[in-house]
């Protein structure tokens, strides 16, 4: 094993981007590189994360708040986020552990906000509640042809031998899911110090290498404590 690098302080990485672009592949891959330099490191996702931002989850994407409209859902979104930041994400990252999460505030941007047409305002306030202070300090936007994602997801359904595909959001129309992406492509323009764009058309491998060098760009501690 190699020895832990000396990094200056737990960091919080976020991956985000649309329906099946290889999101939870690429965290687990990510977390265990991570271990392979001793870094202790969790992986979370959202909505989730927690019991009570579990339960808000199994609520919203099971439909049962698709009639109070996308405003009302942001806010489920941040209250399980909130839940999420001080229970599980703050502590974690105070005691030294780094913490990657499976989606995170920009896909309430992207999903309710962008796309979903609410307004700014509220997600900004929203954002400003729920994070507490916590921005991520790396966000990799995974990138690719929705339509090319929609075949991953058809797969992943028959793997899991569903009949059919998909929560929610899932099933939304092909151009909803154009236009999310160009949503997550905006969040990563307006935001050029925190998010990286990669591009998920390409191997788990290929992948996960771009990803790590994302990281190790962020940040380079990672890579002395390697050499040491
Ligand atoms: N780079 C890749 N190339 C091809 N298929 C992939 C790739 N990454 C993931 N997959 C497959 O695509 C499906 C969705 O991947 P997943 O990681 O669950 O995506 P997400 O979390 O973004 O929804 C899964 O069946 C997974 O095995
Ligand atoms: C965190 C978050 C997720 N979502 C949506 C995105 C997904 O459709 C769904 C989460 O389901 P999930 O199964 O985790 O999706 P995926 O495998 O694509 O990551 O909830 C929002 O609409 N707003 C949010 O703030």
């Amino acid at each position: 094993m190699l020895e832990a690098p000396k990094t200056n302080r737990a960091r919080f990485i976020t991956f985000e981007g649309g329906e099946g672009v290889g999101k939870s592949t690429q965290v687990k891959r990510l977390l265990a590189n991570l271990h392979r330099l001793s870094i202790e490191a969790i992986r979370t996702r959202e909505p989730g994360g927690t019991p009570r931002a579990e339960a808000i989850r199994s609520f919203i994407l099971q439909g049962r708040s698709e009639s109070w409209g996308a405003g009302a859902e942001a806010v489920l979104f941040a209250a399980a986020r909130l839940d999420h930041v001080t229970q599980l994400i703050e502590p974690n990252l105070q005691a030294g552990t780094w913490v990657i999460s499976d989606r995170f505030h920009d896909s309430t941007r992207a999903y309710q906000g962008l796309t979903g047409g609410v307004d700014d305002k509220l997600i900004r306030g929203l954002e400003t509640l729920a994070l507490d202070g916590h921005t991520p300090d790396l966000t990799i936007i995974l990138d690719m042809d929705p339509e090319v994602a929609f075949k991953r997801v058809a797969l992943r359904a028959v793997e899991d031998g569903l009949a059919q595909t998909g929560d929610r959001f899932e099933k939304e129309e092909l151009d909803w899911h154009k236009r999310l992406r160009e949503g997550f492509l905006a969040i990563a323009r307006n935001n050029p110090d925190r998010c990286v764009v990669i591009t998920a058309e390409q191997s788990e491998d290929t992948l996960e290498a771009a990803v790590w060098d994302a990281v190790c760009q962020r940040f380079p501690e990672l890579l002395r404590g390697s050499q040491a």
